[in-house]
């Protein structure tokens, strides 16, 4: 289904137009040649700025120090932290990096500023649709309970918080290249290149990348609290390869490979409770021996992909960062796509990928994690957006 031109639309609706003024803007919830005209050149422009190599690595290691920071100070009461505010601000201060290049941090106010928005957007979305956007009537009957009102009102949020941060850029001269700027020039020149779309882009990479990133980070740390075997076993590595003088790069990646695997295997625990972002048909198609008809929305089966034994995982249910370990190497399976596959595979995942691997490997360097006492961590999943665990209390000492 991912690879099929046929099937890369994005429904059509309230959850997708509402949230951009009643036209359907940005890139995740567009498709045809707007959107194909949009992603390449935002693409191209992630990777020539905010996701180049050395950009990108000062970006997380940053974000990495900043997370090590907070649980630092989190601590010093008596060393039990939950695990909900502990990410937040820094992923959408390298979210905001990546776009508008090193120009770009969020002051303490914007961040928590910004931190609240995307934290009620995220309590009033899901990807498998909303009250409001499965029964569109209710928008008129009762659109504060239906949750209409609460989704136009944070989305509009983030993009004027946007559009703030841009004016300021705009204010100042700085040669430095991002996407940000490249996009302002090509504003004018070109009629789909506009500042609302500019909004609804920012809003998109926000969106892209807050939640998915927090929540897996939150599944690494639930399983880190649980399993403290593992928890030595990564240690071990992180001592032997970058040992504690200095704290771990994005360099040391490829000699991590059991953190990595610890990383992956978080992700795959996310992903196989969370929606994969929808898809329509563009047109009539056939589909695993059946018709889909034109404009028909479409769901992968993200359950399916990442815990099911017939998708070749064993014990799908069970923690095992050594199901991506062969032969003391990383191993990943070619069915393992978290980030999807095809032209609309996410446009973060090197973003994505490098803060999970710094977050872990910075947290385990630095801190041992354990359960409180005769309160151990429950599994229990919230529906938002993306599925979360259930904010649970750890206790954290320095190692
Ligand atoms: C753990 C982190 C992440 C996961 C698991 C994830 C996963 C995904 C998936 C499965 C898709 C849909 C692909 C499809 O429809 O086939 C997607 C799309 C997208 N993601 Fe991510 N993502 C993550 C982080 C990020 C980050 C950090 C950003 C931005 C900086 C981002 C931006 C986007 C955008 C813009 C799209 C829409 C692409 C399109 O519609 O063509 N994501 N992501």
């Amino acid at each position: 289904m991912y690879t099929r031109d046929e099937l890369n639309g994005r429904p059509i609706g309230l959850l997708s137009t509402s949230r951009t003024g009643g036209t359907r803007k940005g890139i995740i919830f567009t498709d045809s040649e707007f959107f194909k005209e949009q992603r390449k050149f935002v693409e191209r422009q992630l990777k020539q700025t905010g996701f180049r190599k050395e950009i990108l690595m000062e970006n997380v290691q940053r974000g990495m120090g900043a997370v090590i920071d907070t649980v630092k100070r989190k601590i010093k009461d008596n060393g039990a932290i939950t695990s909900d505010s502990l990410f937040g601000e820094q992923l959408l201060q390298t979210a905001w990096v990546s776009m508008a290049g090193n120009e770009g941090h969020l002051d303490d106010l914007g961040a928590s500023e910004l931190l609240r928005v995307m934290e009620e957007l995220f309590r009033c979305t899901s990807l498998s649709g909303t009250a409001f956007s499965n029964f569109p009537f209710l928008k008129y009957i009762c659109p504060d309970y239906c949750g209409y009102n609460a989704y136009v009102r944070v989305n509009k949020a983030v993009m004027e918080f946007s559009s703030k941060m841009i004016q300021g850029l705009r204010k100042t001269h700085n040669s430095n290249r991002s996407l940000i700027r490249a996009y302002l020039e090509k504003m004018g020149s070109m009629g789909n290149f506009n500042q609302d779309q500019l909004m609804a882009i920012c809003l998109d990479l926000f969106t892209g990348s807050f939640e998915t990133n927090y929540n897996t980070l939150c599944f690494a740390m639930f399983y880190i609290v649980l399993h403290p075997d593992l928890q030595t076993k990564a240690q071990d590595e992180i001592d032997r390869v970058v040992g504690r003088e200095r704290l771990p790069t994005l360099e040391d990646k490829p000699r991590l490979p059991y953190v990595e695997a610890l990383a992956l295997e978080s992700l795959r625990m996310f992903a196989g409770r969370s929606f994969i972002v929808p898809r329509r048909a563009m047109k009539d198609a056939m589909f695993g021996g059946y018709f889909i008809p034109k404009d028909t929305v479409l769901f992968g089966n993200s359950r399916g992909t990442f815990m099911d034994p017939k998708a070749g995982w064993r014990n799908p249910g069970v923690f095992n960062p050594e199901r991506f370990i062969k032969d003391g190497g990383l191993n990943v399976p070619d069915g393992f796509i978290p980030f999807g596959i095809g032209k609309r595979r996410c446009l973060g995942e090197v973003l994505a990928k490098a803060n999970i691997f710094m977050i872990i490997a910075g947290l385990l360097q630095t801190f041992n994690f354990r359960p409180v006492p005769g309160a151990p961590p429950q599994f229990e999943i919230i529906e938002g957006f993306s599925a979360a665990i259930k904010p649970f209390k750890m206790i954290v000492s320095l190692r």
